[in-house]
């Protein structure tokens, strides 16, 4: 049953009759399918994927090439109404019942793509600060939280720079930074780092890793790599294709932070093995 169509929803949780706590940061997707129809032809992208992520929770999603992730992701972004299900955000509905995503369930997610998308006329902290001039906050503050940000990911002496006097995983830091900004509670990435070299791609992880522990965010990421799910996440979401289904989910529990030596190690090269069964490699 969907959520948003099911009365009782908010008092599930609530029988004393009180309303029950918005739980910042949750996800709850709730037998999502999304159909394509394009002239005609219809793809069963998602079929009936349901999942629960908690508030801080770092969730990977991974699967064979065409499974639906990023349709799942793309869902989860507003960008896309499912075909059937209910998506809650913080415990609000993310789609109306006509399909329109809401625009203050929206304001509360942050989005990173595989191409930073930086406008390449503002220099960093302004690139950084774009979403804090969308919401009129003073100039001086802007500065302020961008310098704050800019500590946190190593671009303090960037930040007048323009982005094509950055590497490409400097202008990821950017992207992400940018992202957080606003202070969203929940950040969805998809693919952010797959363009990286591979040695990019693992201080990248890192650098996410100790953000996302400083920030504590609800993080939804997509991703190819087996290496880079086990590194990142608390919990693996394995999506089946053909369509897109709920394969598995792993919780994933080596102590944070985690050290890029860990890859090495006997239990997560394990992990990496039971990853790879699961997905047909
Ligand atoms: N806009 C669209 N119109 C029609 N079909 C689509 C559209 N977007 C995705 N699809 C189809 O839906 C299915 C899932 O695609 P999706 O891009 O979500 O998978 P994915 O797991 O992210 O793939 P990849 O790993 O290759 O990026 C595929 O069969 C794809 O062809």
């Amino acid at each position: 049953m969907s959520i948003a169509a099911d009365p009782t929803a908010a008092d599930r949780s609530a029988p004393s009759g009180q309303p029950a706590p918005a739980r910042e940061g949750a996800i709850e997707i709730d037998g999502i399918t999304k159909v394509y129809d394009t002239k005609g032809q219809r793809t069963l992208a998602v079929e009936d994927v349901s999942l629960e992520i908690e508030p801080g929770e770092f969730v990977v999603l991974i699967g064979r090439s065409g499974c639906g992730k990023s349709t799942l992701l793309r869902t989860l972004a507003g960008l896309q109404a499912p075909t059937d299900g209910a998506i809650r955000i913080s415990g609000q509905s993310l789609y109306s019942p006509e399909g329109k995503a809401v625009p203050e369930v929206i304001g509360d997610l942050g989005f990173v793509f595989q191409d930073a998308n930086l406008l390449p006329w503002r220099s960093v902290w302004k690139n950084i600060a774009l979403p804090l001039e969308v919401q009129r906050m003073s100039r001086p503050d802007r500065r302020r939280r961008a310098e704050e940000l800019g500590e946190l990911s190593g671009l303090s002496e960037f930040l007048d720079h323009l982005p094509r006097q950055l590497s490409g995983g400097m202008r990821q830091r950017v992207a992400i930074m940018r992202a957080l900004a606003p202070e969203p509670s929940i950040l969805l990435m998809d693919e952010p780092f797959s363009a990286l070299d591979a040695i990019t791609r693992d201080e990248l992880n890192m650098a996410l890793q100790l953000i996302w522990l400083e920030f504590r965010k609800t993080v939804v990421l997509v991703t190819h790599s087996i290496t880079e799910a086990a590194f990142l996440a608390d919990k693996i979401v394995l999506l089946s294709p053909h369509p897109g289904r709920l394969q598995k989910v792993i919780k994933v529990d080596f102590p944070r932070p985690r050290p890029l030596e860990l890859t090495k190690d006997d239990a997560f090269q394990s992990l990496v093995a039971e990853l790879r069964t699961e997905l047909g490699e």
